[in-house]
C-alpha cells in the first residue's frame, strides 16, 4: 500500500502538514482538509500548505486552516517551505508564490529564515471591514464583565486580515472565549485573526492570536507582523520588534524605505510520511457521500 508523502513541519510551534505536488496531484478539498488536520483520525495541523510547480519560481504556495477555510497568507508556514526546498535546491534564497504576491525568502543563518511579506494593506475595504473606518484603531469594543476591556483594535491585512488589541496583560485576557467571538464579528466579512499585543517596551511585544479557521496557535507569524505594524501606527513600537509568542520569539521590522515588512525565525522539520492510500480513499468517499461533518 503506497499513499501520498508530506513533511510534517513547523515554526515555533505552529505546525503544518506540507503536501508535495510538484509530481504528483493531490487534489485538496475543505472536507480532507479538516480530515487530515484531526489530531485523534488523521494527522493534525494548524495550517495544511500545498506546494505546486511555477514556471518562474521555486514553486505556488497555498494555505488552508484546520477548518478547512483557505488562507492568502501564513508567515510561519511560508519559512517552513521556504526552508525545506532551500535544502532541497541547496541555496540560500528562493521566492515563492503566494496568493498575496511574490515572496522572497532568505536564509538569516542559525536556523532562522526571514521572509518580506510585502507591504500591508490599511485601508479599510483592504483588511476588509464591513464599514469605513480608521483602521489605526476600529470602533470596536468588547467588554466582558470578568476580563478588562478590549478596544479599539488596529487593522492590517497582510495577505490575510488581522484585528490587533493592545492590551495591558495578554494573561488576564480570556482569548479562547473572546476569539471566536470577535473572529466572527460582523464587522469583518472575511472573519479575522484575532492579536491580542502586550507592550513590554517599544522593541519588545508580548503576543498571542487567535487565529481565523484554526484557533489559538503557538505563533502567528502574520499576526506578529500585524501587531507591529498596527503598533507602528498607534506610536506604540519602534520599527523592529521582537514578538514572544508562546512558542518563541520572531523579529519583525517594517522597513522605512519600502515599506515591506519582513520577519524573521526558526524553522523545523519534524519528518516526513505518507498518507496510506486506503484511508485517503476513505475520507475522499466520505466526503463525496456528505459523511458527517465532511461536506466539501
Ligand atoms: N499561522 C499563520 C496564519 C495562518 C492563516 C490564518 N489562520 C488565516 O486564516 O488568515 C501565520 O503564521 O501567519
Amino acid at each position: 500500500m503506497t499513499g501520498l508523502g508530506f513533511v510534517k513541519a513547523h515554526g515555533l510551534g505552529n505546525d503544518f502538514v506540507v503536501i508535495d505536488r510538484r509530481e504528483t496531484p493531490c487534489p485538496v478539498t475543505p472536507a480532507l482538509a479538516r480530515a487530515i488536520a484531526d489530531r485523534h483520525r488523521g494527522v493534525g495541523f494548524d495550517q495544511l500548505i500545498t506546494v505546486d510547480r511555477h514556471p518562474q519560481v521555486a514553486a505556488t504556495v497555498t494555505f488552508w486552516n484546520s477548518d478547512g477555510s483557505e488562507s492568502g497568507a501564513c508567515g510561519n508556514g511560508t519559512r517552513c517551505v521556504a526552508g525545506l526546498l532551500m535544502t532541497e535546491l541547496e541555496t540560500d534564497a528562493v521566492t515563492l508564490k503566494t496568493e498575496r504576491g511574490l515572496l522572497v525568502c532568505r536564509d538569516a543563518g542559525e536556523g532562522q529564515i526571514t521572509v518580506d511579506m510585502l507591504e500591508p494593506r490599511l485601508e479599510w475595504d483592504q483588511i476588509p471591514l464591513a464599514e469605513r473606518m480608521d483602521t489605526r484603531g476600529i470602533d470596536l469594543k468588547l467588554g466582558p464583565i470578568d476580563a478588562p476591556t478590549l478596544h479599539s483594535p488596529g487593522c492590517v491585512n497582510m495577505g490575510n486580515p488581522h484585528a490587533v488589541f493592545f492590551v495591558d496583560d495578554v494573561a488576564a485576557h480570556d482569548i479562547a472565549r473572546a476569539g471566536p467571538f470577535l473572529e466572527n464579528h460582523f464587522l469583518f466579512p472575511e472573519r479575522a485573526n484575532i492579536g491580542f499585543a502586550q507592550v513590554r517596551d517599544p522593541g519588545r511585544i508580548r503576543l498571542r492570536v487567535w487565529e481565523r479557521g484554526a484557533g489559538l496557535t503557538l505563533a502567528c507569524g502574520s499576526g506578529a507582523c500585524a501587531a507591529v505594524v498596527a503598533g507602528v501606527r498607534k506610536q506604540l513600537l519602534d520599527r523592529t520588534v521582537e514578538v514572544e509568542v508562546d512558542g518563541g520569539t520572531l523579529t519583525v521590522t517594517w522597513r522605512e524605505s519600502d515599506g515591506h515588512v519582513l520577519m524573521t525565525g526558526p524553522w523545523s522539520r519534524v519528518f516526513d510520511a505518507e498518507f496510506d492510500a486506503d484511508w485517503l480513499a476513505a475520507v475522499r468517499a466520505e466526503a463525496e457521500a456528505g459523511g458527517p461533518g465532511q461536506a466539501a
